[in-house]
């Protein structure tokens, strides 16, 4: 195994080129590093080989260390599994060999690989090489000797600034900052690099080990004070990334007590951090993610994904906006239809100001804008949908307009059109209850902004066709989306699951507990934004839409108030208008909205949850559990359901669409931190003394039971998504 993922072959030049060959990314396996250490143990014997060139196969270098080992640590505890290559491969195997070795890389140069390539003598790269450290992000630290090399060779700000922000640098770059020595082309990779290594191997190019350079790093005391600037920073933006400030502990060390030193303390340091909740729930939440791209009976069938071109959005407001804007900016053609024109004006104002939001960010040339835009066409009626791949309706949530409007476009739209809805709660089936094309309807739930927001919740009935369900993941990624598949039911996954979310803050507030120090703790938590701020930013017209929707799908566990409506009666109506829980003004902080407190009496005084005056007493942790524990139980009764073919789609579409603090992994995955036995004690708790809105589940209830992981798989629910629905 070991010797088909790593091949040596020794050309007449006396050059080794030994090749990682470990598809789809050269992920440093164990088997990968048992292969490398074989080859070059054979390189050094031969005397027929003066130098290497160590290649990645299938246009990358490599992905980096081999993920899958963490997952295997994480679930043994068993930190020996990984191996300790730091100084025997990188270090006695490579730098300090007695022949030279260059790196000749193309593609992908992450992680482990980045640090493979800094132990050689030299980088020869191609232009679309892509450089990066990006091991923070799975909540380690670079563990083969990054946290010492990077700094020596692209001096200290350069590195810290890329390992901690995790960002990835181009060829061009990496030879401006001394990471890559000379930039070829791909037919010349080979060569250049071969000739390189001779030139090394015979003294015309400097024989450089990265480790014992000291020329790029900063004199001791500047390097003292980058360091400090670094981790005040970090504290202040990071301060639930502990690996940041681990990272920089490991750079200090090699700056203080030199290269080697260094590599002992990053070794130590990342066998610790390793073990930690977030490098536990960040590795969740990198398999998560890519397990999405596997749809039983969609993805494993066979099927060819159809090539969509032209699409039609049904409504310029904020969503069929963002929506437009996302598609045209991946190179999709689309139909922006509106009913009048003083809407369709508003709808394209709408697009061509969220791209000129992107461009004031630096991410959207002027020319780049200019072309996006000349995808967009309006139109006023339907006679250009007859040549459209799909339609996704973006209307307000009102059942008979979007029934109408479904029934129409069937009509008009060529057969193989797929038709979708952008709604975020209504069954799918109820929509298309008046057409025949039951195959094509589809849900393509985007979440507000949608061209940024990262996740494209696809919603499919019983009959959706799997060929629309491919179709529709694979402009997904076009639009570079992350797709999860769900079934059909009010809310789907998503908003169903987070319906308890905004309810339960409601609750809070009506038993007495200020809503401000709500919105502090959950900030506090990891969301983006406490529940009501949030509110506020997406303004009350959707949640008074849906209210008297979920209500009806899920009896006896709402919690009904009337504190938005009599919050719109007196012309709050949250950021829109800068007034809500909050009062806005442009160019500051949110400020508390003294007015509001009225609005809640009256509130409080018509729901009356308790029956005295004296507001509840909780402590955070207890405004945590309140406001989370019923959105548990509610994803308990989406897998329960098989709304989600598995429970990580509930983390990742957590994480992504509501903002589900990543470094806890998803609500399910945070979830089996806690305990399914002892959110179900607290719930009952609640049940007794506030009734119905916190009654678990009987999913929530069998695995506190049982004591298993809310994310189990129980023999009812072995059955795929599709098989279901
Ligand atoms: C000791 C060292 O310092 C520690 C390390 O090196 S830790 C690893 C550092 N590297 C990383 O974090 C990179 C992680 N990978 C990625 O960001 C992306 O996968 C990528 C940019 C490499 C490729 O992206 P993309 O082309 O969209 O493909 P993507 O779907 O993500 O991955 C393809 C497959 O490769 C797998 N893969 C990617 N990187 C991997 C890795 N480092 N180890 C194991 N598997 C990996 C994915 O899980 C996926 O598997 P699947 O097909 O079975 O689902």
């Amino acid at each position: 195994m070991a010797r088909e993922r790593v091949a040596m072959e020794v050309g007449s030049d006396g050059v080794a080129i030994i090749t990682i060959s470990n598809p789809p990314v050269n992920a440093l396996a164990t088997s990968v590093i048992v292969g490398l250490k074989e080859k070059y143990k054979e390189a050094m014997k031969r005397s027929d080989v003066k130098a290497i060139v160590l290649t990645g196969g299938g246009g990358k270098f490599s992905g980096g260390f081999d993920i899958n080992v963490f997952m295997e640590v994480h679930k043994t505890g068993n930190v020996s599994l990984l191996p300790d290559e730091s100084i025997d491969l990188l270090v006695n195997t490579i730098e300090d060999a007695s022949k030279p070795s260059v790196a000749a890389i193309q593609g992908l140069t992450l992680g482990g690989g980045l640090e493979l390539t800094m132990s050689c003598h030299a980088r020869i790269s191609t232009p679309d090489a892509q450089f990066g450290l990006p091991e923070l992000t799975l909540g380690v630290i670079p563990g083969f000797g990054g946290t010492q090399r990077l700094p020596r060779l692209v001096g200290l700000s350069k590195a810290i600034e890329m390992m901690l922000l995790s960002k990835s640098i181009r060829a061009k770059e990496g030879k401006e900052c001394g990471l890559v020595d000379a930039i070829v082309s791909p037919e010349n990779l080979l060569m250049v690099a071969r000739s390189w290594a001779l030139e090394i191997a015979n003294g015309s190019k400097p024989w450089i080990s990265s480790l014992k350079r000291t020329d790029k790093l900063a004199s001791l005391s500047v390097a003292h004070k980058i360091l400090h600037a670094s981790r005040q920073q970090a504290k202040k933006t990071s301060p639930n990334m502990p690996q940041k400030q681990v990272c920089l502990d490991a750079i200090e060390e090699g700056i203080v007590s030199g290269g080697y030193a260094g590599l002992l303390k990053e070794t130590r340091l990342f066998n610790e951090i390793i073990l930690t909740s977030t490098a536990r729930s960040l590795v969740h939440a990198f398999f998560a993610e890519r397990a999405t791209s596997k749809v039983a009976n969609v993805t494993d069938v066979g099927l060819k994904p159809t090539n969509i071109r032209k699409v039609a959005v049904i409504g310029g407001g904020l969503m069929g906006s963002g929506i437009a804007t996302t598609l045209i900016l991946n190179g999709v053609h689309v139909v922006l239809k509106e009913i009048d024109s003083a809407l369709l004006q508003r709808g394209i104002n709408s697009v061509t100001g969220n791209l000129e939001g992107l461009m004031k960010k630096g991410s959207l040339t002027l020319d780049k804008k200019n072309k996006v835009l000349s995808h967009l066409k309006g139109a006023l009626d339907y006679s250009d949908f007859k040549e459209v791949d799909m339609v996704i309706e973006a209307v307000i949530e009102k059942i008979p307009l979007k029934q109408s409007i479904f029934n129409e476009i069937e009509k008009i739209c060529p057969q193989h059109c797929i038709l979708a809805t952008n709604t975020s709660t209504i069954d799918l089936n109820i929509i298309g209850e008046k057409t025949k094309s039951q195959d094509r309807i589809i849900g393509a739930h985007f979440f507000s902004p949608a061209h940024i927001m990262p996740l494209l919740e696809i919603v499919c009935t019983e009959k959706t066709s799997p060929q629309v369900i491919l179709d529709l993941m694979t402009l997904g990624r076009i639009i570079k989306k992350v797709p999860v598949i769900v079934g059909n039911c009010t809310g789907f996954a998503v908003n169903r699951t987070f319906f308890p979310y905004g309810q339960a803050a409601q609750f809070l507030l009506h038993l007495g507990v200020d809503l401000y120090r709500i919105d502090r703790v959950i900030s506090t938590f990891g969301m983006p934004m406490g529940p009501f701020q949030l509110q506020d930013v997406a303004g009350f017209g959707v949640a008074l839409a849906v209210k008297p929707i979920f209500s009806s799908a899920f009896k006896g566990r709402t919690f009904e108030s009337d504190l938005q409506e009599l919050m719109v009666q007196s012309g709050l109506n949250g950021k829109a208008n800068g007034k809500g829980y909050y009062l806005y003004q442009s160019g500051s902080k949110p400020k508390p909205n003294p007015f509001i407190e009225t609005l809640i009496e009256e509130s409080r005084r018509r729901t009356r949850i308790i029956s005295t005056e004296k507001p509840i007493s909780v402590t955070d942790q207890e405004i945590v559990e309140m406001i989370f524990f019923p959105v548990v139980n509610e994803a308990c009764r989406v897998m329960d359901e098989r709304v989600v073919a598995r429970a990580s789609d509930i983390d990742i579409a957590s994480i992504l669409g509501m903002g589900f603090p990543k470094f806890r992994g998803g609500v399910v995955f945070w979830a089996d931190t806690v305990g399914s036995s002892y959110i179900y004690s607290k719930l009952k708790v609640w049940e007794d003394a506030y009734g119905g809105f916190f009654t678990p589940s009987p999913y929530l209830e069998e695995k506190a039971r049982k004591g298993l992981p809310l994310s189990s798989e129980t023999s009812s629910s072995s059955q795929s998504l599709r098989a279901r629905i």
